[in-house]
């Protein structure tokens, strides 16, 4: 059903719903246009109407060819709304969702556009802050690039900062989206523009692997990861597109990429990675994921353990949202945080390797046992020697700990 926005907009089909508001596919004075309305409780915030008002120079003035350009404000009665270019195609978290994992030159050309408009929006001093699939749209009308991809465009600009008032996070709650958190952001410090090229890795990792390096389980384990653990390498991935994720998902954000840096580094690799198949990784098994996980520190008991999600760290923090993409949590403190290491980290496995802990998994290790027993019997038979029984309980403990990837 249509309905007007201010006097110059008419909203007339819901193209999706987010956290923060539902976006309409709607009608202005120069033709088609999408319209982000934002929830009735945020928009009945004074405070953020404010806000909203006072952002509005830097928020229209953000024009790039990678940006959605937000053309207009309204604020009418009841409404708030930001009016954008229409972008027509979909977004990068559905078709993610509808391959799985993308080929390396796909996925590094989309990523390389996004940095583009990160470059532009660093320049003008703007911080995105909600760097993630979901906030990555895909033209569909636009030419197709390496590896058929179409042109990716950066929106949501400036949404998580004016929802992220003091009032409503105070100065010791964290707003974002789990698996892209940047370690500085969990540990409390004021976000900069390396948390948004922390969070475009992330996104790199997930559209080559399928699942985020950091995430599952509780999101207070996903906070504690990003701190406390390194990324594991992804089976069969080109060595200069690993430097460069590893470079850019460094804990110390003076030691990532620039936006323009990351741009340029990016697309030197596309001629090599043309035509490369997608990478042959498996999905890690969520169950495991939740047994090899330390309880958070100072959970609430009741709180379901999701995938990500609004869930809160601590007791009384509770989500500003109602979806289940963003989560609103107390800045952990140092020893919780210091609990983390202990290697919980989803450990990629190449295809076709059986889980830790599978039937198939414990098949192998009874297998190799056998296989050492043998061996080993035969050497101690020939030199008289025991000591193949210690590297034979040494090897069965390898899997795990060749993967436990805890850091200072
Ligand atoms: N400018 C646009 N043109 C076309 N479609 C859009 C535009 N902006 C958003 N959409 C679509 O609307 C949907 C909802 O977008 P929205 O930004 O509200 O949510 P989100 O980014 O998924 O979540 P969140 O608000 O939690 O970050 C998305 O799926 C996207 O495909």
């Amino acid at each position: 059903m249509a309905r007007k926005i201010g006097s110059r907009y008419t909203a007339n089909q819901i193209l999706g719903r987010g956290s923060a508001g539902t976006v309409w596919l709607g009608e202005g004075p120069d033709g088609p246009v999408a319209i982000k309305l934002l929830r009735e409780d945020l928009a009945s915030d004074q405070e953020l109407v404010g806000r909203f008002v006072q952002e509005r120079t830097a928020l229209l003035g953000l024009e790039h060819p990678r940006i959605v350009t937000v053309r207009d404000l309204v604020v009418d009665g009841n409404d708030l709304a930001l009016v954008m270019d229409l972008v027509r195609g979909t977004d990068l978290r559905t078709r993610l969702e509808r391959e799985r994992r993308l080929a390396p030159e796909a996925a590094v050309a989309i990523v390389a556009d996004v940095a583009d408009a990160l470059a532009a929006a660093h320049a003008a001093g703007v911080v995105h802050r909600d760097v993630k699939p979901e906030n990555v749209l895909l033209d569909m009308q636009g030419p197709l690039g390496p590896g058929g991809a179409h042109p990716a465009l950066l929106t949501d600009f400036g949404v998580a900062k004016l929802i992220d008032s003091p009032k409503r996070t105070r100065a010791t709650k964290i707003i974002g989206t789990p698996d892209y958190l940047a370690p500085e952001i969990v540990e409390g410090l004021p976000p900069r523009a390396a948390v948004d090229i922390y969070a475009l890795a992330t996104v790199l990792y997930e559209l080559l692997a399928g699942f985020t390096p950091f995430g599952g389980g509780h999101p207070g384990a996903v906070l504690r990861r990003h701190v406390t653990e390194t990324v594991v390498p992804l089976p069969g991935i080109p060595e200069e597109l690993w430097q460069l994720l590893v470079q850019c998902l460094a804990k110390a954000p003076a030691s990532r990429l620039r936006a323009s840096e990351l741009a340029a580094r990016l697309r030197e690799q596309l001629p090599t990675l043309a035509g490369l198949p997608p990478l042959e990784v498996d999905e890690p098994d969520p169950a495991e994921e939740e047994a090899g996980e330390p309880a958070p520190a100072a959970a609430p008991e009741a709180e379901p353990v999701r995938r990500r999600g609004a869930v809160s760290l601590v007791p009384g923090a509770r989500p500003d949202s109602n979806r289940d993409t963003h989560t609103s949590m107390r800045v952990p403190a140092p020893d919780e945080l210091a609990g983390g290491a202990h290697g919980t980290a989803r450990v990629p496995r190449a295809a076709g390797a059986p889980r830790p802990g599978s039937a198939r998994h414990r098949a192998a290790v009874r297998r190799r046992r056998v296989t050492l027993g043998v061996a080993g019997v035969l050497v101690a038979a020939a030199v008289g020697v025991g000591a193949w029984f210690a590297s034979a309980d040494g090897d069965d403990q390898a899997p795990q700990d060749t993967h436990s990837t805890s850091a200072p």
